[in-house]
């Protein structure tokens, strides 16, 4: 496709997330002295600490594209991923998203105390599918997701789930819908084979679809298997973006020094 006919869906210009701990103590300012310090002078409450966590990160992403995102641990892709979410702000610089981006990670919020079954329609319900829908799509959810190899778990609460039942169920519920922009954060990593297989097939509908799809995922595999094109970030800066064999390749080189 020619550069012209690709329409972007996410586009961050010099973005810069910065977090801010109020309250947070240094390692120098534990002793009593320091304490009466901060209650004497009151500066106590006005203590705080920053990470930079992304450091001027662009790149523009395409319809139809699913996009890697690799790098050692802390080196910011949940971090930018909230970003694209709208979850966090941008502390200078700014992120552009077509339409509601979607995120699907392993802490998506559920209610532990109602059954699968409910979590189903009560998820499908915020993302905007009217009754009727998710009447309609309920039983295709739970099918994907599986819980019910083992027995009837759709109508048991969800804290009775094991932490890759309730990963597969989050997941199922998300790519029900057709998203302009699905991110996933590794989501994928946490269900068994054969659900990996079922929901990397999935990915690859959303793409055909027209979606965009972002994953961050600690598995070059299923990088591999789901993504054309990867971004490396390091230290919250992007090291390499590009094709995904010529992008992993040089991680590897650098992962093993
Ligand atoms: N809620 C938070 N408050 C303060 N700092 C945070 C918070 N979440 C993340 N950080 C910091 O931001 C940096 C980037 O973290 P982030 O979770 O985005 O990295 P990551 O690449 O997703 O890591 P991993 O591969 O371990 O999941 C780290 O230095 C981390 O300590």
């Amino acid at each position: 496709m020619a550069d012209s006919e690709k329409i972007p869906t996410v586009v961050a210009d010099d973005a810069h997330i910065v977090y801010k701990i109020v309250g947070a103590i240094g390692a120098n300012q534990t002793s009593p002295l320091s304490a009466l310090k901060r209650i004497v002078t009151k500066t106590n409450s006005t203590n705080v600490r920053e990470v930079h966590a992304v450091k001027g990160v662009s790149f523009v992403a395409y319809r139809g594209e699913a996009i890697g995102l690799i790098g050692s641990n802390g080196s910011g892709k949940s971090t930018l991923l909230r970003a694209v979410a709208g979850l966090l702000p941008v502390a200078k610089g700014a992120i552009y998203a077509a339409g509601q981006p979607s995120l699907l990670g392993v802490n998506a919020a559920m209610m532990n105390d109602l059954s699968g079954e409910r979590n189903v329609e009560l998820g499908c319900l915020a993302m905007g599918m009217t009754p009727a829908e998710v009447k309609e799509r309920k039983q295709s959810i739970i099918d994907f997701s599986g819980i019910n190899e083992r027995g009837d778990f759709a109508s048991l609460p969800m804290r009775t789930y094991s932490s890759g039942m309730g990963a597969r169920l989050r997941f199922a519920i998300a790519a029900a819908k057709k998203h302009d922009v699905l991110l996933i954060d590794e989501a994928l990593a946490t269900g068994d084979a054969k659900f990996r297989r079922r929901s990397e097939a999935r990915v690859r509908e959303l793409r055909k679809e027209a979606g965009t799809v972002f994953l961050v995922s600690h598995s070059e595999q299923s990088i591999r298997d789901t993504c054309e094109r990867v971004l490396w970030l390091e230290s919250g800066e992007i090291r390499a973006d590009g094709p995904t064999e010529e992008v992993l390749k040089e991680y590897e080189s650098y992962m093993k020094k």
